[in-house]
């Protein structure tokens, strides 16, 4: 299977580069300067050449802070280019994985969301998302569009990177406590989009395969305890750990609102795929352990 991946240097990207073989695909990813999502034009020809069982919508403009003053190119990359990748998608007829986020959600209603639930985003990054799902839907129903959350793994800026770096010359670092959600593995993600990927291919004319699905790490937590967790690995790794000071969200002011509680629920992606969202604490220590093992070779390399 020829899985084409908007996006070059990502997390997504990398972890279903990481994969390609183990999974028996083929990941061709487009990026830029050649496939540049605020230049719309670029996108159709770039999909068409390379000749995709499945097109996979991934990059975006994820940095949520600076979207705030940037709203316009936020909504080009996530809103109006999701629109295009589904149109080059249904003019080549295969089928689309959009990947899409938690921050669809105001993060009030106090239970993990269904796919059902009412979208609120509060934040121009959410806000772009939530017009990229509905630019995709607007095109036809030969997608998926995948909304997960937290997500983290050996590349790209994440969580667990910031974590490891900063506990790097600090014996306490303040982390935000009161915000809950599902961190995910990007490996578990990009496993996921294989599969989904060959079940819509295997079964072309089921619409209960097409639609909204939420998939996400299994456990729910709060930032200060995930940054606990990364740093619980450390120890093991490498003797060390600094103290979590939880903080309240009112203490860490930032550009952007984040939902308080964006936790989904992944019963539907169970249901209709057969696979169950893998629990991220298991997989979180071999991540902690490929950064810290890249950092050592970065410190002591040089
Ligand atoms: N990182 C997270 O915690 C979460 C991410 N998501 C969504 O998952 C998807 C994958 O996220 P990550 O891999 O973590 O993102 P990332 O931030 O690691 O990578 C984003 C990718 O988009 C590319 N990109 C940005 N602007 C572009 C443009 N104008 N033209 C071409 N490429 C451009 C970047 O070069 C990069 O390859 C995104 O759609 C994101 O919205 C959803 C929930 C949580």
């Amino acid at each position: 299977m020829r899985i084409a991946v908007t996006g070059q240097t990502g997390q997504l990207v990398s972890c279903l580069r990481e994969g390609a073989a183990q999974w028996g695909v083929e990941i061709m990813s487009l990026g830029r300067p050649a496939v540049d999502l605020t230049r719309l034009e670029t996108i159709g020809p770039a999909l068409i050449a390379v000749r995709p069982d499945v097109i996979v919508s991934a990059a975006a403009y994820t940095a949520v802070d600076r979207a705030e003053g940037d709203a316009v190119t936020a909504f080009r990359v996530n809103g109006d280019a999701a629109g295009e990748i589904a149109r080059a998608a249904k003019a080549m007829g295969v089928p689309l994985i959009h990947i899409s986020t938690d921050y669809v959600f105001d993060g009030i209603g106090g239970a993990p969301y269904a796919e059902t639930a009412e979208t609120g985003p509060v934040s121009v990054y959410g806000r772009s998302k939530r017009a990229g799902e509905k630019a995709v839907q607007a095109v036809g129903n030969n997608h998926v569009i995948l909304r997960t959350s937290w997500i983290f793994s050996a590349y790209g800026a994440n969580f667990v990177r910031t974590m490891l770096m900063l506990a790097r010359d600090r014996d306490e670092v303040r982390v935000v406590a009161d915000q809950h959600g599902c961190p995910t593995n990007g490996m578990d993600i990009a496993a996921a989009v294989v599969t989904v990927a060959h079940q819509m291919l295997e079964h072309r004319d089921d619409y209960d395969r097409r639609g909204i699905f939420h998939f996400c790490g299994a456990g729910a937590t709060d930032w200060a305890s995930f940054a606990d967790a990364v740093f619980d690995a450390q120890a093991e790794f490498i003797g060390v750990r600094p103290r979590v000071v939880r903080i309240a969200t009112t203490d860490y002011p930032t550009a952007a609102v984040r939902p308080p509680d964006s936790r989904l629920d992944t019963t539907l992606i169970e249901r209709t795929f057969g696979f169950r969202a893998p629990a991220w604490r298991d997989s979180l220590p071999d991540v902690v352990k490929q950064l810290l093992g890249e950092d050592m070779r970065g410190t002591y390399g040089r």
